[in-house]
């Protein structure tokens, strides 16, 4: 029971009318693993995000999250997924402990003062926990961003793009988040266009490309800095995404 897959996906397919992105993906996720969701501009990775999420539905396929089936379960799937995209979605008028307090009273969060100093201190905002988040920089809002997403201890992690629009140090903290989240044995999937980013972070590479998951590999079976090699080839064509290189 331990060892069963937190995500499993056989044969998805999704379809925007004629149009087919994901064309009978497969991919399962242990508990604990970082993966790293690679692939080209438009591969579908967002889309794909979005159905693990439950903000979209399959065109066909299996899709189970913590064990509950999508789109069947999905009261079920979101309590126990946090999700961060590259758009913060905070309430700019409302303090950060606000926020939290906010979602955390949706999701039942129990005790929930604690959690919410916690989780401050944790994405280090704990020193802003009073102040409005519209008076936030955009790093300060992605951290609370995943604040939110952590709040109500979920199983999953998805991410996609947090690291848009972020300068250096903002992109840096936020790795140590990430860093913690994992150690802790948190299961994350993440979208990223930043092959040094993933490089460190993740524990495990997935391209997706042609509508599939083309390629999927352990770190340490990837030689040391050898992430863009492993990309090329399994694109196989040459192809690369915009901004790495
Ligand atoms: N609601 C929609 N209706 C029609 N087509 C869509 C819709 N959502 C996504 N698509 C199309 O699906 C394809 C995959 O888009 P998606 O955003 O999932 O790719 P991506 O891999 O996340 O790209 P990027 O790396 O640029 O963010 C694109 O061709 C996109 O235009």
């Amino acid at each position: 029971m331990e060892n069963r897959a937190l995500i499993e996906v056989q044969g998805l397919v999704k379809r925007f009318g004629p149009k087919v992105v994901l064309r009978g993906l497969n991919f399962s996720v242990l508990p604990g693993e970082f993966v790293a969701l690679l692939g080209p501009n438009g591969a579908g990775k967002t889309t794909f995000l979005r159905i693990l999420a439950s903000l979209s539905s399959p065109s066909m396929g299996v899709v189970r999250v913590a064990g509950y089936l999508l789109p069947r379960e999905a009261a079920a799937v979101r309590r126990r997924l946090g999700v961060v995209s590259h758009l913060p979605l905070l309430y700019g008028d409302l303090t950060a402990e606000e926020n939290l307090r906010f979602f955390g009273k949706m999701y039942g969060v129990n005790p929930l003062e604690e959690r919410i100093r916690e989780v401050l201190r944790q994405v280090g905002l704990e020193k802003r926990a009073k102040d409005l988040v519209r008076t936030f920089s955009r790093g300060m809002q992605q951290r609370l961003a995943i604040g939110r997403a952590i709040l109500h201890d979920p199983d999953v992690l998805l991410l996609d793009e947090p690291h848009t629009g972020l300068d250096q140090d903002a992109c840096e903290m936020l790795d140590a988040i990430l860093r913690e989240e994992s150690s802790r044995g948190r299961t994350i999937v993440m979208t990223s266009h930043d092959l040094a980013r993933v490089e460190d972070l993740s524990s495990r590479f997935d391209v997706l490309s042609r509508g599939i998951i083309c390629a999927s590999a352990l770190k340490q079976d990837i030689p040391q800095d050898g992430l863009l090699a492993f990309y090329r080839h399994a694109l196989g064509n040459g192809q690369v995404q915009r901004g790495v290189e």
